[in-house]
This record gives structure tokens, C-alpha cells and sequence, in this order.
């Protein structure tokens, strides 16, 4: 088997209940090497659920989560990060005060104290690290300004680089283009699809025009279940899907 069709995350059965409501019903998927996919659904599908339970965040009540051959289930949040898998939000979590290249310093956190990686003597290694991800999400020039000062676009684009900075296998992003101008959003297209030929990326967005560009694979999620899964031509003719979306225009 090639690697392009290794699973790195795999969960079988998951069952999420919140007081007796199920808003995860024996969901098993996979999301595969080098491959980047994207979990589409109405709200209240069970996406952020999902990733919870990935992350660590959310305990199932069944079910297993496999990462790279591991049963992480029952993992605490900070040793799934450090076994490569890293989530960014869609609220920011970038210190204003600072400037890029410190923002991604305290992100890589390769320093022992938050004084070392401000003030310390940085590492071949971290300065390597960090001007890399500068490079890679086009923010090179920006690097010494203080993060309060860019653009929305590049405040996300600087969270991704700091999730990067966690060197995590499989990236999963939560709607990274909500406010994005569409200039934003293409170079963000880009910049996705260029990292996800390094690492899986997972992305949960709503925007099917952004997700038509970007997918290589669509996971379609639907009261807690997997409904379809494929390429986006594949699932976007789905007559399940199309009901299920359709269903969403009306009711609104
Ligand atoms: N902590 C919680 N307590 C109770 N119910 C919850 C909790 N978290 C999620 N739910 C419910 O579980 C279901 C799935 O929610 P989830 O946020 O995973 O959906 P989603 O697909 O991410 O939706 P959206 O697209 O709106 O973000 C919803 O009905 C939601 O109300």
C-alpha cells in the first residue's frame, strides 16, 4: 500500500452523549495520510463534536480514536498535541502585544520557560524552525511587527504557522476563512494545499465553494452519523446529501 492511502486517524464507533442526547451515533471514519480533507454538514452535524474527541477534549462514551496505529481515547489533550496532532481555532489565540517571530517562539515552545523562549538564546534549531514558518505562510516580511498589527487574513495565517510550530502530523483547522476577504482566501487555499502535501490536514468548514476548491476528500456528517464521503463531485451529487442541505435552505 502506498503511503497516500495510509489512514493516520482512525475512529470506530464513536458514541457522544450529552444528557441522553446522542451528537455522536457510532460514527467511524478515517482521515488519511498526506491527504486533506474536509467535514461538511448542518449545524449541529456533530463536527466540532468529532474533533473534540480527537483532540482530547471530549471523552466518548464508546468508540475508539486511533492516531498513527494508537489508541490515544482516553489520552489527555497536551500528550495527543504532542503525538502530532495540533488544532487550531476559530477564535485567535495570538498574544497582540508581541511580534511574529515571538508569537511563534512561545508557540514551538521548544524553550523550557516562557522567558528563555522571549529573551533566551534560541536554538539553531528554533531560529530554523521559525523562519521557516515565517517563509511558508508568507509573513516574512511581518516578522517583527506586533501581531495586533496585521491584517485578518494574517492573523489567521499566523495561527496556522503557530499550530505548525507543534510539527503535528495531522492539522486540523476550524473555519480558517470566516471574514476573509476572497484575496485572503485564495492565497489561504494555497497555502493549505501546499501543507497538506507534508501532513494530513482536517478542516471543518461550512463555505462549499471553499471547500470545492480545497478537498481532496469530503467527510458529510449528519445528526451525529457519517452520511457520504468522497471526492467533492462524488458527495456533492449524493441525493442524501442534496436532501440534507436543501432540508437546511428551507427550514431557513
Ligand atoms: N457541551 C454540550 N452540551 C450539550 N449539547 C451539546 C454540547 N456540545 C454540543 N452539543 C450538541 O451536540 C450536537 C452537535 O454539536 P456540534 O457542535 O458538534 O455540531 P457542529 O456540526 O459542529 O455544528 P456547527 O456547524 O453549528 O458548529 C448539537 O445538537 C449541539 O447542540
Amino acid at each position: 500500500m502506498s503511503s497516500q492511502t495510509q489512514n493516520i486517524l482512525e475512529v470506530f464507533d464513536i458514541v457522544v452523549e450529552f444528557d441522553g442526547f446522542r451528537a455522536i451515533d457510532s460514527l467511524s471514519l478515517a482521515v488519511r495520510e498526506r491527504e486533506l480533507t474536509v467535514a461538511i454538514g448542518p449545524n449541529g452535524a456533530g463536527k466540532t463534536t468529532l474533533v473534540d474527541v480527537v483532540t482530547g477534549r471530549t471523552r466518548p462514551s464508546a468508540g475508539n480514536v486511533m492516531f498513527d496505529g494508537t489508541d490515544i481515547t482516553r489520552w489527555q489533550e497536551h500528550r495527543i498535541v504532542r503525538a502530532g496532532i495540533a488544532r487550531k481555532f476559530q477564535a485567535p489565540s495570538v498574544f497582540p502585544d508581541l511580534t511574529l517571530e515571538e508569537n511563534l517562539y512561545l508557540a514551538a515552545r521548544t524553550s523550557k520557560t516562557l522567558r528563555s523562549a522571549l529573551f533566551g538564546r534560541r536554538s539553531g534549531a528554533d531560529v530554523a524552525l521559525v523562519a521557516g514558518l515565517l517563509e511558508q505562510t508568507g509573513l516574512t516580511e511581518q516578522a517583527r511587527r506586533q501581531a495586533q498589527e496585521l491584517s485578518h487574513g494574517q492573523k489567521q495565517w499566523l495561527e496556522i504557522a503557530m499550530t505548525l510550530a507543534l510539527q503535528p502530523r495531522l492539522l486540523i483547522l476550524d473555519e480558517p476563512i470566516a471574514g476573509m476577504t476572497q484575496e485572503e482566501i485564495e492565497v489561504t487555499v494555497r497555502l493549505l494545499r501546499e501543507l497538506a502535501r507534508e501532513r494530513s490536514v482536517l478542516v471543518i468548514e461550512h463555505d462549499m465553494a471553499f471547500v470545492r476548491s480545497i478537498a481532496e476528500r469530503v467527510i458529510v456528517l449528519h445528526q451525529g452519523r457519517l452520511l457520504a464521503e468522497g471526492g467533492f463531485d462524488h458527495v456533492s451529487v449524493n441525493p442524501q446529501v442534496r436532501k440534507v442541505y436543501l432540508g437546511e435552505e428551507e427550514a431557513a
